[in-house]
């Protein structure tokens, strides 16, 4: 059996406008998904969503990691065992997670040799096919772990701050949001394209500020980033909630990360405030988890083949 792991993320800025190229900053989290895989005599996929066969149903993205590599590298059977860490579908990157934990598992078992670069480029790939339109960037930052700039993949200092998550609990589909975004750039592309490329300068001014240690000026932007994501239609009353309770409980900034429309946000907090932000999240109806950036990406935790 084989056991391999990879990390949750959140953006500090620039998810949406970072599928159309703009600048985006992007932490790894210490939140993680577990892939076990073994040989077996057909093909099983156990997860806390069922246990299927190849089912682009119940298990779209570990059946298109399943059947890609089947094409490469055929196979009689596995069995996957997935137990994650990471709430599903809330904007945290558990598809990129359990997508590049299931393909470095494979990796080790069928020994394919694969480094780094090529599971997060895989992982892409099926974040593309099942998603529609997917940046790079989720699977990318789950692969390598730490505080990554995107475009450029440059790693920056990991924030000294913590990261509040609030969980709205609201279940949202990123392949969804992401349409949404898309038919309202379609509709007002004079409105809509420069509030993401607002995003993207957000994100860069971001970068300085990160590598200062001016936090309190990277909440303040992680603000104006939510007042543009409201914009673009992404946001939710749940959401809301949260991320204004945060911010009086004592937040630098907070604002939705992921796809939005339910799931979570993130806000930037110093130790002081930590307990007061959970504590409000709570009151507003959300799930509060405290995490920090990790430097750990994908990673084998167990390999006894
Ligand atoms: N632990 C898991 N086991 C099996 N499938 C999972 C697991 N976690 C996520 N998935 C798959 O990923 C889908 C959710 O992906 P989606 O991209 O919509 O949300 P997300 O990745 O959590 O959020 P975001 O992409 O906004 O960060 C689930 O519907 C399921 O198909
Ligand atoms: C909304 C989005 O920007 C981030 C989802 O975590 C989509 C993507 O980058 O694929
Ligand atoms: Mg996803």
């Amino acid at each position: 059996m084989i056991t391999c792991s990879a990390p949750a993320k959140v953006y500090l800025f620039g998810e949406h406008a970072v599928v159309y190229n703009e600048s985006a900053i992007c932490c790894a989290v210490n939140i993680r998904t577990r892939v076990n895989i073994e040989y077996s005599e057909n093909i099983v996929i156990n997860s806390s969503l069922g246990t299927t066969g190849i089912d682009y149903e119940i298990h779209p993205y570990v059946s298109a990691v399943v059947d890609k590599i089947r094409k490469k590298s055929p196979y009689r059977g596995v069995s996957i065992s997935i137990e994650s860490d990471i709430p599903v579908g809330s904007g945290l990157g558990s598809s990129a997670a359990v997508v590049v934990a299931t393909i470095c598992a494979f990796n080790n078992l069928l020994k394919l040799g694969m480094d780094k670069e090529s599971i997060a480029s895989f992982g892409h790939s099926i974040e593309k096919e099942i998603q529609g339109a997917a940046s790079a960037t989720d699977t990318y930052v789950s692969t390598m772990g730490g505080t990554v700039a995107i475009p450029a993949r440059r790693h920056l200092k990991n924030p000294l701050c913590n990261l509040v998550i609030g969980n709205t609990n609201v279940f949202s589909s990123t392949g969804q949001l992401v349409a949404k975004v898309a038919s309202l750039k379609n509709i007002y592309p004079e409105v809509i394209t420069p509030i993401l490329s607002t995003i993207g300068k957000a994100s860069l001014r971001g970068e300085s500020l990160l590598e200062n240690e001016d936090y309190r000026a990277l909440g303040e932007l992680m603000n104006v980033n939510q007042g543009l994501l409201e914009a673009i239609g992404v946001g939710c009353d749940e959401l809301s909630r949260l991320i204004h309770s945060s911010r009086t409980a004592g937040a630098l900034g907070a604002k939705i990360t992921g796809a939005g429309g339910g799931g979570c946000m993130v806000a930037l907090a110093e130790n002081e405030n930590i307990d007061a932000i959970s504590r409000e999240i709570k009151n507003a109806g959300g799930i509060p988890i405290v995490t920090g950036v990790t430097d750990s990406g994908v990673r084998v935790d167990f390999d006894n083949e």
